[in-house]
Protein backbone atom coordinates (compact mmCIF):
# COMPACT_ATOMS: atom_id res chain seq x y z
CA UNK A 1 0.00 0.00 0.00
CA UNK A 2 1.49 3.67 -0.54
CA UNK A 3 1.55 6.35 1.64
CA UNK A 4 0.32 8.63 -1.44
CA UNK A 5 -1.49 7.53 -4.52
CA UNK A 6 -2.15 9.64 -7.42
CA UNK A 7 -4.28 8.45 -10.42
CA UNK A 8 -4.80 10.33 -13.79
CA UNK A 9 -5.16 13.53 -12.28
CA UNK A 10 -6.25 16.50 -13.81
CA UNK A 11 -7.32 20.81 -13.04
CA UNK A 12 -8.12 23.52 -14.77
CA UNK A 13 -8.98 26.58 -13.55
CA UNK A 14 -12.25 28.12 -13.53
CA UNK A 15 -12.65 28.86 -17.79
CA UNK A 16 -8.86 28.30 -18.24
CA UNK A 17 -7.48 25.88 -20.27
CA UNK A 18 -6.32 22.43 -18.76
CA UNK A 19 -3.38 23.10 -16.79
CA UNK A 20 -2.27 19.39 -16.56
CA UNK A 21 -3.72 15.67 -17.07
CA UNK A 22 -2.95 12.52 -16.34
CA UNK A 23 -0.89 13.22 -13.47
CA UNK A 24 0.30 9.12 -11.97
CA UNK A 25 2.59 8.82 -8.78
CA UNK A 26 3.04 7.00 -6.01
CA UNK A 27 5.16 7.31 -2.43
CA UNK A 28 6.10 5.44 0.56
CA UNK A 29 7.00 6.68 3.42
CA UNK A 30 10.73 7.14 3.60
CA UNK A 31 10.63 8.71 0.08
CA UNK A 32 11.01 11.95 -1.68
CA UNK A 33 9.70 13.26 -4.51
CA UNK A 34 11.51 16.26 -6.20
CA UNK A 35 9.19 18.33 -9.00
CA UNK A 36 11.12 20.57 -11.60
CA UNK A 37 9.43 22.36 -14.33
CA UNK A 38 9.12 26.01 -16.35
CA UNK A 39 7.58 28.59 -14.97
CA UNK A 40 3.67 28.81 -14.92
CA UNK A 41 3.63 25.12 -15.73
CA UNK A 42 1.49 24.20 -12.61
CA UNK A 43 3.90 22.95 -9.71
CA UNK A 44 2.21 24.72 -6.89
CA UNK A 45 -1.16 24.35 -8.36
CA UNK A 46 -0.62 20.64 -8.06
CA UNK A 47 0.83 20.77 -4.33
CA UNK A 48 -2.14 22.51 -3.72
CA UNK A 49 -4.55 20.10 -5.41
CA UNK A 50 -2.53 17.25 -3.58
CA UNK A 51 -3.10 19.18 0.23
CA UNK A 52 -6.37 18.72 -0.75
CA UNK A 53 -6.87 23.26 -1.01
CA UNK A 54 -7.89 22.80 -4.66
CA UNK A 55 -10.76 19.71 -6.06
CA UNK A 56 -9.02 18.28 -9.22
CA UNK A 57 -10.85 18.43 -12.44
CA UNK A 58 -11.08 14.61 -12.56
CA UNK A 59 -8.71 11.77 -11.02
CA UNK A 60 -7.84 10.73 -7.38
CA UNK A 61 -5.66 10.78 -4.92
CA UNK A 62 -5.61 8.76 -2.11
CA UNK A 63 -3.69 8.71 1.54
CA UNK A 64 -3.03 5.44 3.00
CA UNK A 65 -5.77 4.17 0.67
CA UNK A 66 -8.29 6.31 2.05
CA UNK A 67 -9.43 9.32 -1.09
CA UNK A 68 -8.44 12.58 -0.23
CA UNK A 69 -12.05 13.45 -0.85
CA UNK A 70 -13.27 11.33 2.14
CA UNK A 71 -10.84 12.44 4.79
CA UNK A 72 -11.83 15.42 7.45
CA UNK A 73 -10.00 18.56 7.85
CA UNK A 74 -8.13 17.60 11.15
CA UNK A 75 -7.38 13.90 9.57
CA UNK A 76 -6.10 15.49 6.70
CA UNK A 77 -4.03 18.10 9.02
CA UNK A 78 -2.50 15.17 10.75
CA UNK A 79 -1.40 13.28 7.62
CA UNK A 80 0.02 15.99 5.38
CA UNK A 81 1.85 19.29 6.37
CA UNK A 82 1.93 22.25 3.77
CA UNK A 83 4.53 24.91 3.81
CA UNK A 84 3.66 27.56 0.74
CA UNK A 85 5.65 29.75 -0.95
CA UNK A 86 3.91 32.64 -0.13
CA UNK A 87 2.18 33.13 3.24
CA UNK A 88 0.37 36.23 2.92
CA UNK A 89 -0.30 37.81 6.22
CA UNK A 90 1.68 36.06 9.11
CA UNK A 91 0.29 38.13 11.93
CA UNK A 92 2.43 39.71 14.62
CA UNK A 93 2.63 36.54 16.21
CA UNK A 94 5.90 35.50 17.91
CA UNK A 95 8.05 32.89 16.27
CA UNK A 96 6.93 30.41 19.03
CA UNK A 97 3.62 30.74 19.07
CA UNK A 98 3.14 30.92 15.64
CA UNK A 99 5.29 27.25 15.13
CA UNK A 100 2.78 25.96 17.71
CA UNK A 101 -0.48 26.22 15.47
CA UNK A 102 1.31 23.15 13.64
CA UNK A 103 -0.31 21.25 17.20
CA UNK A 104 -3.55 23.03 16.01
CA UNK A 105 -4.60 19.20 14.75
CA UNK A 106 -3.88 17.41 17.46
CA UNK A 107 -6.18 19.59 20.14
CA UNK A 108 -9.61 19.82 21.01
CA UNK A 109 -11.35 22.84 20.04
CA UNK A 110 -10.84 25.35 23.21
CA UNK A 111 -7.62 23.70 24.28
CA UNK A 112 -4.70 26.13 25.01
CA UNK A 113 -1.46 24.93 23.86
CA UNK A 114 0.62 23.61 27.09
CA UNK A 115 4.26 22.94 27.94
CA UNK A 116 4.29 19.92 25.86
CA UNK A 117 3.52 21.32 22.45
CA UNK A 118 6.31 24.25 23.44
CA UNK A 119 8.89 21.49 23.83
CA UNK A 120 7.93 20.53 20.29
CA UNK A 121 8.16 24.01 19.30
CA UNK A 122 11.64 24.11 20.83
CA UNK A 123 12.60 20.90 19.87
CA UNK A 124 11.89 22.09 15.98
CA UNK A 125 13.39 25.41 16.34
CA UNK A 126 16.73 24.04 17.91
CA UNK A 127 16.34 21.51 14.66
CA UNK A 128 16.57 23.93 12.81
CA UNK A 129 18.86 26.42 13.93
CA UNK A 130 16.27 29.12 14.25
CA UNK A 131 16.24 29.16 19.03
CA UNK A 132 17.56 32.74 19.14
CA UNK A 133 14.29 33.96 16.94
CA UNK A 134 11.97 32.01 19.80
CA UNK A 135 10.77 35.30 20.99
CA UNK A 136 10.81 37.44 17.91
CA UNK A 137 7.36 38.55 15.82
CA UNK A 138 7.19 37.12 12.83
CA UNK A 139 5.88 39.67 10.83
CA UNK A 140 9.44 41.61 11.68
CA UNK A 141 11.79 38.28 10.43
CA UNK A 142 13.46 38.42 7.06
CA UNK A 143 12.02 35.87 4.19
CA UNK A 144 14.70 33.11 4.53
CA UNK A 145 14.20 33.36 8.13
CA UNK A 146 10.60 32.98 7.85
CA UNK A 147 10.36 30.58 5.23
CA UNK A 148 12.78 28.01 7.85
CA UNK A 149 10.03 29.26 10.61
CA UNK A 150 7.17 27.95 8.65
CA UNK A 151 9.04 24.48 8.03
CA UNK A 152 9.49 24.75 11.84
CA UNK A 153 5.54 24.47 11.86
CA UNK A 154 5.03 21.85 9.57
CA UNK A 155 7.61 19.80 12.02
CA UNK A 156 5.42 20.24 15.20
CA UNK A 157 2.51 19.15 12.94
CA UNK A 158 3.87 15.56 12.91
CA UNK A 159 2.47 14.25 9.64
CA UNK A 160 3.19 11.40 7.18
CA UNK A 161 3.69 13.78 4.35
CA UNK A 162 5.66 17.09 3.88
CA UNK A 163 4.78 19.27 0.87
CA UNK A 164 7.02 22.30 0.76
CA UNK A 165 6.71 24.60 -2.15
CA UNK A 166 10.44 25.97 -3.52
CA UNK A 167 11.26 26.18 0.37
CA UNK A 168 15.05 26.82 -0.48
CA UNK A 169 13.93 29.56 -2.51
CA UNK A 170 15.07 32.74 -0.22
CA UNK A 171 17.32 31.19 1.12
CA UNK A 172 21.35 31.53 1.17
CA UNK A 173 23.70 28.89 -0.20
CA UNK A 174 24.36 27.69 3.77
CA UNK A 175 20.46 27.66 4.65
CA UNK A 176 19.81 25.68 1.23
CA UNK A 177 22.07 22.65 2.33
CA UNK A 178 20.75 22.82 5.90
CA UNK A 179 17.24 22.35 4.09
CA UNK A 180 17.77 19.68 1.59
CA UNK A 181 20.04 17.81 4.43
CA UNK A 182 16.70 18.32 6.52
CA UNK A 183 14.53 16.84 3.69
CA UNK A 184 16.78 13.90 3.40
CA UNK A 185 16.87 13.51 7.36
CA UNK A 186 13.21 13.31 7.28
CA UNK A 187 12.89 10.64 4.41
CA UNK A 188 15.61 8.67 6.86
CA UNK A 189 12.43 8.53 9.71
CA UNK A 190 10.57 7.38 7.30
CA UNK A 191 8.29 10.63 6.22
CA UNK A 192 7.38 11.10 2.85
CA UNK A 193 8.48 14.44 1.38
CA UNK A 194 7.36 16.36 -2.08
CA UNK A 195 9.16 19.97 -3.03
CA UNK A 196 9.24 21.73 -5.33
CA UNK A 197 12.65 23.54 -6.72
CA UNK A 198 13.74 25.21 -9.49
CA UNK A 199 17.55 23.82 -9.09
CA UNK A 200 17.58 20.31 -11.02
CA UNK A 201 21.07 20.01 -8.64
CA UNK A 202 18.54 19.55 -6.05
CA UNK A 203 17.46 16.47 -7.58
CA UNK A 204 20.96 14.94 -8.17
CA UNK A 205 22.26 16.09 -4.66
CA UNK A 206 18.51 13.83 -2.96
CA UNK A 207 18.83 11.36 -5.33
CA UNK A 208 15.67 10.23 -4.95
CA UNK A 209 12.53 10.48 -7.09
CA UNK A 210 12.20 13.13 -9.95
CA UNK A 211 8.49 14.59 -10.85
CA UNK A 212 9.09 16.33 -14.33
CA UNK A 213 7.21 18.95 -15.88
CA UNK A 214 7.77 19.37 -19.58
CA UNK A 215 6.85 22.16 -21.20
CA UNK A 216 3.96 21.05 -22.86
CA UNK A 217 2.47 20.07 -19.51
CA UNK A 218 2.86 16.71 -19.48
CA UNK A 219 4.22 14.98 -15.72
CA UNK A 220 6.68 12.04 -15.72
CA UNK A 221 8.55 10.22 -12.80
CA UNK A 222 11.87 8.93 -12.41
CA UNK A 223 15.23 8.60 -10.89
CA UNK A 224 17.14 11.85 -11.64
CA UNK A 225 19.22 9.56 -14.24
CA UNK A 226 16.51 8.22 -15.90
CA UNK A 227 14.64 11.78 -16.41
CA UNK A 228 17.08 14.56 -15.95
CA UNK A 229 19.47 14.22 -18.87
CA UNK A 230 21.05 17.05 -20.55
CA UNK A 231 18.46 17.06 -23.38
CA UNK A 232 15.54 16.91 -21.53
CA UNK A 233 16.67 20.01 -19.34
CA UNK A 234 17.21 21.72 -22.03
CA UNK A 235 13.84 21.29 -23.46
CA UNK A 236 12.92 22.10 -20.05
CA UNK A 237 13.85 25.29 -19.09
CA UNK A 238 14.81 26.18 -23.08
CA UNK A 239 18.35 27.19 -22.58
CA UNK A 240 21.75 25.11 -23.32
CA UNK A 241 22.71 23.73 -20.52
CA UNK A 242 25.17 21.12 -18.85
CA UNK A 243 25.37 18.07 -17.01
CA UNK A 244 28.80 17.44 -16.41
CA UNK A 245 29.67 14.15 -13.97
CA UNK A 246 31.99 15.82 -11.31
CA UNK A 247 33.71 12.98 -9.74
CA UNK A 248 34.46 14.43 -6.18
CA UNK A 249 30.95 14.55 -5.57
CA UNK A 250 30.59 11.32 -7.14
CA UNK A 251 27.18 12.65 -8.86
CA UNK A 252 25.88 15.22 -12.19
CA UNK A 253 26.00 18.97 -12.14
CA UNK A 254 23.99 21.28 -13.99
CA UNK A 255 25.71 24.29 -15.21
CA UNK A 256 24.39 26.93 -17.14
CA UNK A 257 26.84 28.32 -19.76
CA UNK A 258 28.47 31.54 -19.79
CA UNK A 259 27.03 34.71 -21.69
N1 LIG B 1 -6.07 31.13 -8.78
C1 LIG B 1 -5.73 31.05 -10.07
N2 LIG B 1 -6.62 31.32 -11.04
C2 LIG B 1 -6.28 31.24 -12.35
N3 LIG B 1 -5.06 30.87 -12.78
C3 LIG B 1 -4.14 30.60 -11.85
C4 LIG B 1 -4.41 30.66 -10.46
N4 LIG B 1 -3.29 30.33 -9.78
C5 LIG B 1 -2.35 30.06 -10.71
N5 LIG B 1 -2.85 30.22 -11.96
C6 LIG B 1 -2.15 30.00 -13.23
O1 LIG B 1 -1.91 28.61 -13.36
C7 LIG B 1 -0.63 28.39 -13.96
C8 LIG B 1 0.21 27.50 -13.05
O2 LIG B 1 0.54 28.22 -11.88
P1 LIG B 1 1.44 27.56 -10.74
O3 LIG B 1 1.60 28.57 -9.67
O4 LIG B 1 0.88 26.25 -10.38
O5 LIG B 1 2.80 27.35 -11.56
P2 LIG B 1 4.25 26.94 -11.03
O6 LIG B 1 4.74 25.85 -11.94
O7 LIG B 1 4.24 26.66 -9.57
O8 LIG B 1 5.04 28.29 -11.35
P3 LIG B 1 6.38 28.93 -10.70
O9 LIG B 1 7.51 27.99 -10.99
O10 LIG B 1 6.52 30.20 -11.48
O11 LIG B 1 6.15 29.15 -9.22
C9 LIG B 1 -0.02 29.76 -14.23
O12 LIG B 1 -0.28 30.12 -15.56
C10 LIG B 1 -0.79 30.67 -13.26
O13 LIG B 1 -0.89 31.99 -13.78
Amino acid sequence: MSLLDVSHLAYHYPKQAVLFQDINCQLQAGQVLTILGPNGIGKSTLLKCLMGLLKPTSGTISMNNVPLAKQSVKQLAQLVAYVPQHVPDPGSLTVNDYVVTGRTPYMSFAQAPGAEEYARVEDALAQLGLTQLANRQVNTLSGGQFQLVTIAKALVQEPQLVILDEPTAALDFGRQRQVLALIQDLAQHHFAVIHTTHNPNHAFQLGHMVGLFSPDGSFETGTPDELLTEERLQQTYQTPLKLIYEPTLGRMICELPSF
